[in-house]
């Protein structure tokens, strides 16, 4: 049979609006939207998204196939491209950039952020951590009362870019990268009307990096520059423009940095709300150091990156194939998207018990030996997460270093129990997000 014929066999999620398709329930809530089709259609059927089929594959070794991708039958190009333009605001040169961003940075990204890399990182990151969380406070007795996003993110964005970027980066910077940061949904999706100080924003940042890459551009001085950022520029150097060098270095702090502060956002907000933040110190002062013996902090953010990540993975297929789905093989034709719908097996529950709960033991090893498989947080394949290393230590260490420095404690109404921020269900990208203010009351912990 025809690979039409047999790709009409996928089941169709119905619709009642022509070109609109599925667009309004999917964009009211994308998590509740594919998980009940899930149930009813199974794990690949297609949905209507204005105007665009799109095939949704909520199966686990389907996902991994379609990441692996073997026979290169599919790419994230129209992806890339999109970010490029919506994000990045790059409307030139676009194949050429993309270009230079698949051969030239990623690869070497690959390896300089390995395992082995990330013990001297640790180290500094860390410095630079307590350095910024120290400014917080001034350590005055009295609790210091902030917002938890506010607590987490200007530290953590000046802490990663003086690790990466050196002592020249423009920290001054944090500012209009956090407007950007939290308006990706709307431009990412082409809102520019209701996002236009993002646009601004964005435009400013790119003016900023470009400053910051003169010098650097012009091999004056790469002091105090981390290799691979120095090694990333000097690929660059003659392929791209300083203004493209600074529009991909935009995007690359946006990779940095977006998801990374989003999941210690939900990671803290679950330690307030279950009054975990006693065990967690207990071990990490038994342990005194983070990187080994502290089994309860891995599980806790193995959890979080289960609970909180969101579905990213979007591929088109160039050429006719198919994947296999419980040993049949699904055809995609060439041309078709497919989006690879993590964010449902993360809360399945045949895989994990009580799915919408966060439960901070849950990937401790048990006594009977059964492993529950780890999240797909990081996509696979040629586009795995260059940065999941990088990402897992940031998180680890802002947890500890704000544990051994700070009481933290929810603020709340006399009472009453802490309640966790209530998930922004319309927003898409990467990591889930909230437009609840969390309130936290923070002190130095001798005091
Ligand atoms: C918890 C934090 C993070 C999460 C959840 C996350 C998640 C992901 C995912 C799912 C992908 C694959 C997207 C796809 O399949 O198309 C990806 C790609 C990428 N990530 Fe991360 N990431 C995180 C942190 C980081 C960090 C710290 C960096 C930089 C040091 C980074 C840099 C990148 C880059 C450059 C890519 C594109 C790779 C490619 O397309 O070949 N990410 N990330």
């Amino acid at each position: 049979r025809s690979i039409r014929q047999q790709n009409s066999r996928i089941p169709i999620v119905p619709s009642t609006l022509p070109w609109f398709g599925n667009f309004f329930e999917f964009r009211r809530d994308p998590v509740h939207f594919m998980q009940s089709c899930r149930q009813k259609y199974g794990p690949v059927y297609k949905i209507l998204l204005a105007g665009q089929k799109i095939i949704v594959l909520s199966h686990q070794k389907g996902i991994t196939l379609l990441n692996k991708d073997s026979a290169r039958c599919f790419t994230s190009t129209p992806i890339h491209r999109r970010v490029l333009t919506t994000i990045g605001g790059v409307n030139a040169n676009q194949e050429h950039l993309l270009d230079v961003m698949d051969t030239k940075l990623y690869p070497p990204l690959m390896k300089s952020l390995s395992p082995a890399s990330m013990v001297p990182m640790a180290d500094n990151i860390h410095q630079n951590l307590q350095r910024e969380l120290r400014e917080i406070g001034h350590i005055t007795k009295a609790p210091l009362l902030l917002r938890l996003d506010e607590l987490i993110s200007r530290p953590l964005y000046r802490a990663g870019c003086l690790t990466l970027f050196g002592p020249t980066f423009p920290l001054d910077t944090f500012d209009d990268f956090h407007l950007f940061d939290s308006k990706f949904s709307q431009l990412i999706l082409g809102l520019p009307f209701v996002a236009q100080d993002a646009t601004l924003a964005c435009q400013r940042l790119a003016t900023s990096f470009a400053a910051y890459l003169v010098p650097l551009w012009s091999e004056e001085s790469t002091e105090g520059v981390s290799e691979i950022i120095a090694a990333s520029i000097q690929e660059m150097r003659g392929l791209v423009t300083l203004q493209e060098a600074a529009r991909l270095l935009m995007l690359f702090v946006v990779g940095f940095h977006s998801n990374t502060s989003s999941m210690i956002f939900w990671l803290l907000s679950h330690i307030l709300q279950q009054d975990l933040s006693g065990r967690l110190r207990q071990e990490l002062h038994a342990a005194q150091t983070t990187e080994v013996n502290t089994p309860l902090m891995s599980s806790a953010i193995t959890e979080v990156l289960r609970w909180a990540t969101t579905n990213t993975t979007v591929r088109v297929a160039t050429k006719h194939t198919s994947i296999m789905v419980d040993g049949e093989p699904i055809p995609i034709r060439k041309g078709e998207s497919v989006i690879a719908d993590v964010q449902s097996l993360h809360y399945d529950p045949a895989i994990y018990s009580n799915p919408d709960e966060f439960m901070v033991d849950r990937f401790l090893e048990s006594d009977s030996g059964v492993s529950i498989p780890k999240p797909l947080a990081f996509g696979g394949g040629a586009h795995l997460c260059p940065g999941r290393h990088l990402a897992q230590v940031e998180i680890k260490h802002f947890l500890s270093t704000l544990l051994q420095m700070y009481e933290i404690k929810a603020v709340i109404k006399e009472g009453t129990k802490p309640k966790l921020p209530m998930v922004d269900k319309r927003d898409l990208v990467g990591t889930l997000r909230t437009n609840e203010a969390f309130y936290v009351a923070v002190w130095p912990v001798d005091t």
